[in-house]
C-alpha cells in the first residue's frame, strides 16, 4: 500500500513538468473530482468505507500539489534546473495515476482494519522508512510524505 502512496506521489515531478510546459495551473478541481469520485468507487467496490479512501486520496492530492508548487517556484526562480521536456499530462501521467488509484483502493481496502490499532503510528512509520530505503525520494517528494500519509492511521 505505501509503496503505491509513494509511486504516486512520485509522479508528481512529471506533473510539475508537464505543466511547466503547458502553464497550466497546479489545481484542476474538476480532474481532483474526478479522481475523487473515482476512488469512491472503488471504495464501495471494494467493500472498504468510502470516506476513508477519500480522505487518503485527498491526502495523495494535496501531497502532489505541495511536490508541484515547490518545483515550479524552484524551475521559475532559476534555483533549479527547469525540465528540458516533459510527458503527455492527459494522455501519459494521468493515465498512470488511473492504474495507481485501481491498485492503491483495493490495497487501502486490505489496511484499513489496522487504522485504529494503537501500534498503526509507529508501523508506518517503520514501513515509510522502509520504504524510503528501497527507493530514495528527491528531498521536495520526501518532504510531502508526510502529507501523503497523515489520514493512514487514527
Ligand atoms: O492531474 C493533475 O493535473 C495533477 O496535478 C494531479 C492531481 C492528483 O494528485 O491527482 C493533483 C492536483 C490537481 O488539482 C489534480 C490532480
Amino acid at each position: 500500500m505505501l509503496r503505491l502512496v509513494i509511486e504516486r506521489l512520485d509522479l508528481a515531478p512529471e506533473v510539475a513538468a508537464s505543466k511547466y510546459f503547458s502553464g497550466q495551473p497546479v489545481t484542476d478541481a474538476a480532474r481532483e473530482q474526478a479522481v475523487l469520485d473515482a476512488a469512491s468507487a472503488a471504495a464501495t467496490e471494494a467493500g472498504a468505507d468510502p470516506a476513508y479512501v477519500v480522505a487518503v486520496f485527498a491526502d495523495q492530492i494535496a501531497a502532489s500539489k505541495e511536490v508541484q508548487e515547490s518545483l515550479l517556484a524552484q524551475w521559475a526562480a532559476g534555483e533549479s534546473a527547469a525540465p528540458a521536456e516533459a510527458p503527455d499530462l492527459a494522455t501519459e501521467v494521468r493515465p498512470v495515476l488511473d492504474r495507481i488509484t485501481t491498485e492503491l483502493v483495493p490495497a487501502l481496502a486490505a489496511t484499513a482494519p489496522f487504522a485504529a490499532d494503537p501500534g498503526c503510528g509507529a508501523a508506518l512509520a517503520d514501513d515509510t522508512a522502509e520504504v524510503l530505503v528501497a527507493s530514495p525520494l528527491t528531498s521536495e517528494v520526501a518532504a510531502a510524505v508526510a502529507t501523503a500519509t497523515s489520514s493512514l492511521c487514527d
